[in-house]
């Protein structure tokens, strides 16, 4: 089983809350997608300045400058990288990090772009560093240097490429390595979206499908999609099911709750494992401080999982810390799960004032 939140495409997510695709929101997202930076919602200051970055290149006529997109799983970024192919009306290939192993591998693409295209690079951050060393030159020059041979004999063949427009996607652009990031001209900053915003996406992709939803229904999906446009997407369909099966198929905001019940997603998004996670912080450990591996231990799952999956939307969400002496609840934490903090913890700040230490 992969949970992983984060980084690994590869495998398909369990978790309705996951960020990251599994194979039916590959196949229904292309229907799905904005297809100009008019239909893209939200992410204001992205939109207006690729937009200014774009139409300068149209009316110079030129490529348009590498841009480098960062941002958590599911916001839209290979999304922007095809609007950005669409308003410069160019071809765009699309590949990925992991999916380049040697440099030999960057050199075929490279070799093969049109003029103009667009080469979409997810999770950049993953790519071999003999290939990283080959970007830098075609990003600069358009060159590469193909070497051929191997040993003493080696030698390199300077290759012309045609200007082209590299767009990078990236979870942790902190991982690029300055020479690369410096290479792009535009970076983006993608930020999760406003439940607002997630109630704009969930009322377009509706509209997509066919879906009759309310405006209560669609704020009450947008409000457990945890920032992230791809899980909006996916509650919508799961929601639409539950509303086909058990009602006359249109999203009212009775509807959407009780669906979402049954999914066991709560009303801030949190999902079993997280509300296990933090049930166990609270009613076994009184709000911690608690040892991460003691904590898995208690819900029963592996350290990784805890640390790498439930936590980073639980610290986002500021119920849990943390912190060097261990997890702790913060006071939003005993108010979401209903508990009442045990009297003398103050700030979930812990056990050692729980027992007088
Ligand atoms: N701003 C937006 N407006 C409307 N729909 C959006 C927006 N951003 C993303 N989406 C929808 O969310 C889904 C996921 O977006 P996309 O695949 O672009 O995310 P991503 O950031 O590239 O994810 P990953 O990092 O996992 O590849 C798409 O189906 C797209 O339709």
């Amino acid at each position: 089983m992969n949970w992983d939140d984060t980084t690994d495409e590869s495998t398909a997510p369990e978790r309705l809350v996951a960020a990251s695709a599994d194979g039916e929101d590959q196949a229904v997202e292309a229907a799905l997608r904005p297809k100009d930076l008019g239909e893209f919602i939200g992410q204001e200051k992205v939109r207006e300045q690729l937009d200014l970055v774009l139409r300068a290149a149209r009316a110079r006529g030129a490529t348009a400058d590498h841009v480098l997109l960062s941002g958590a799983p599911g916001l839209g970024k290979t999304t922007l990288s095809m609007i950005i192919a669409a308003e410069m009306e160019a071809p765009i290939r699309i590949t990925s990090g992991p999916a380049i192993q040697h440099a030999g591998d960057l050199a075929a693409i490279l070799s093969s772009l049109q003029e103009g295209e667009v080469l979409f690079l997810d999770e950049i951050h993953r790519m071999s560093r003999p290939a990283e060393e080959m970007l830098y030159m075609a990003m600069e020059d358009f060159r590469v240097d193909v070497i051929v041979g191997k040993g003493p004999g080696a030698t390199a063949i300077p290759l012309e490429l045609p200007p082209f427009t590299l767009v990078g996607a990236t979870t942790r652009a902190g991982l690029l390595p300055p020479p690369l990031r410096d290479r792009f001209g535009f970076t983006a900053h993608m930020e999760f979206y406003e439940p607002a915003e997630l109630q704009r996406v969930i009322h377009r992709s509706a509209n997509l499908l066919d879906v009759e939803i309310g405006a209560e229904g669609a704020a009450e999906i947008a409000g457990r999609s945890r920032g992230t446009p791809r899980i909006a997407n996916r509650l919508l369909r799961r929601v639409r099911d539950y509303a086909q099966v058990k009602a006359d198929g249109i999203i009212t905001r009775d509807i959407a709750q009780a669906a979402l019940k049954v999914y066991e997603v709560d009303a801030r998004g949190l999902d079993r494992l997280d509300r296990g996670v933090l049930e166990a912080l609270l009613k076994l450990f009184g709000g911690g401080p608690v040892g991460l591996s003691t904590l898995a231990v208690a819900v029963g799952e592996e350290r990784e999982t805890v640390e790498e999956v439930a936590e980073p939307f639980l610290v986002r969400e500021g119920l849990l810390a943390r912190t060097p002496r261990g997890r702790v609840a913060t006071p939003a934490a005993w108010a979401h799960l209903g508990l009442t903090p045990p009297r003398s913890t103050t700030g979930g700040s812990g056990q050692q004032d729980l027992f007088g230490a």
